[in-house]
């Protein structure tokens, strides 16, 4: 067995303690087999001032939107995709697919995430970069029918079933496929129950963006005299490792049955702050059960993917919405961006425990910032930046060293992408 010891620091436990101890990781099979004092390896990694945790979860993106960052800016939703965002994807070409993951990757990776969900196009470019970068990721085929014919449309949710068997086992097995029908609204009624009947067939679960503005829910509510989850539970898509993006404006009947089917609910802050798309009920979900995680949404609609600033806007946004500043605690919000976000993506990750994926992150806390240390896991929540973590590891592999990216050359990436999101927008306009 060859091994990798991360010593020196301190740990972050699953129940949000810390304490001194070192981490002894299996490089071959990828997974924790020790946390306690004095642990030596086949090399070393230094956690000297530093707290070792678990990998970030992003448990909703659009990981190639990075192109698209700071492409078109304050809007609301609906005006910004259809002025904005979907002309020029309509531009994409899967080179660009490639571009925009890996650098979204060098992004992640720089900020100590290690696993992702992703929703877009050409998701085998997307497969991959993340083979090459070491990460580990959820991928889909985003299908939309608006716009579409009936027979366009079932083929668009039909390429979604078959680029999720696909790509499912990637990448040395760290990519998993999805189906993922775009949403409640831009789906039609059969084509949304048909992607669930397929996704369960096959054994995937379903992603899909839900309940993310006022202007999506109220229709539906009207139209149907049903909540929008109610109604998708009804066509399937509530359970079964099911889990959608958004879940803004919701009920109490609503929470109580995502909380009772188990299916995941992924908070997107900083997304829902800059589309103005209101405050999702984070507290109440939490209270009443619900498997929450925390994704950043696009780059064009965040506009990073640093998954600190999402833990620090998850916990300010939800004591405003609970109007109660003891709501959405410092553990909350760190729970939600590890434990939780790989309990919605059905992954092994997210705890750091034996037996579990060794997917790390060592985060610097000798910063002026971080300064004085009364409480980790509140530096954690409300004062570290993605540029504090000094080493990120997946799957027994490290991707970042001493913040020198390893798995993928960085100027180049950085390079390449400037360059494919240039001739892009040259060529949408
Ligand atoms: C069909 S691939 C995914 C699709 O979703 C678009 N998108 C980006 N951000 C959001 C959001 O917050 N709500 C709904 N849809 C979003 C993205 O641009 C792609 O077209
Ligand atoms: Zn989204």
């Amino acid at each position: 067995m060859q091994t990798l010891a991360i010593r020196g620091g301190r740990v972050l436990r699953p129940d949000m303690t810390v304490t001194e101890a070192d981490v002894l990781v299996d490089r071959e099979g990828g997974d924790i087999v020790e946390i306690g004092p004095d642990l030596d390896g086949d090399e070393t990694l230094d956690a000297t001032d530093g707290l070792v945790m678990p990998g970030l979860v992003n448990a909703h993106t659009h990981v190639a939107m990075t192109l698209l960052r700071g492409y078109a800016d304050d809007k609301p939703l609906e005006t910004w995709l259809r002025e904005d965002i979907w002309p020029v994807e309509a531009a994409l070409e899967p080179a660009d697919i490639e571009a925009g993951a890996e650098l979204g990757m060098v992004e992640m990776i720089r900020s100590g995430t290690t696993a992702f969900a992703d929703m877009y196009f050409e998701i085998d470019r997307t497969a991959a970069a993340v083979d090459r970068a070491g990460t580990r990721a959820v991928l889909g085929h985003g299908a939309i029918s608006a716009g579409k014919d009936d027979e366009a449309a079932r083929a668009d949710i039909e390429e979604s079933v078959a680029m999720a068997a696909q790509v499912d086992g990637a990448a040395d097995g760290r990519v998993s496929g999805a189906v993922m029908p775009h949403s409640l609204t831009t789906v039609t009624p059969e084509l949304l129950e048909f992607a669930a009947e397929r996704a369960h067939e096959k054994g995937v679960p379903v992603h899909y963006h839900a309940n993310e503005t006022r202007d999506e829910v109220d229709p539906i509510v009207d139209e149907r005299d049903q909540r929008p989850l109610a109604w998708a539970r009804d066509l399937g898509l509530c359970g079964n490792d099911d889990f959608f993006a958004h879940g803004v404006h919701l009920d109490d009947s609503e929470i109580d049955l995502l909380a009772e089917t188990g299916t995941g609910v992924v908070h997107c802050p900083a997304s829902n702050m800059k589309l103005a798309s209101g405050m999702a009920p984070v507290q109440r979900l939490l209270d009443a059960g619900a498997t929450v995680g925390l994704g950043t949404d696009g780059a064009a609609s965040n506009n990073d993917l640093d998954l600190f600033d999402e833990m620090r806007d998850a916990a300010m946004l939800g004591k405003l919405a609970a109007d109660d500043a003891s709501a959405v605690a410092a553990p909350d919000a760190v729970r939600m961006a590890t434990a939780g976000g790989a309990d919605v993506l059905g992954l092994d990750t997210g705890r750091l425990e034996p037996g579990a994926a060794a997917d790390i992150a060592v985060v610097d806390f000798d910063a002026p910032h971080l300064t004085p240390g009364h409480d980790l896991v509140s530096h954690l929540a409300y004062a570290v930046r993605g540029s504090d973590v000094r080493h990120t590891v997946c799957d027994g592999d490290i991707l970042m060293r001493d913040r020198e990216v390893l798995t993928l050359d960085e100027e180049a990436v950085v390079e390449r992408a400037a360059e494919r999101a240039r001739a892009l927008v040259e060529r949408a306009e």
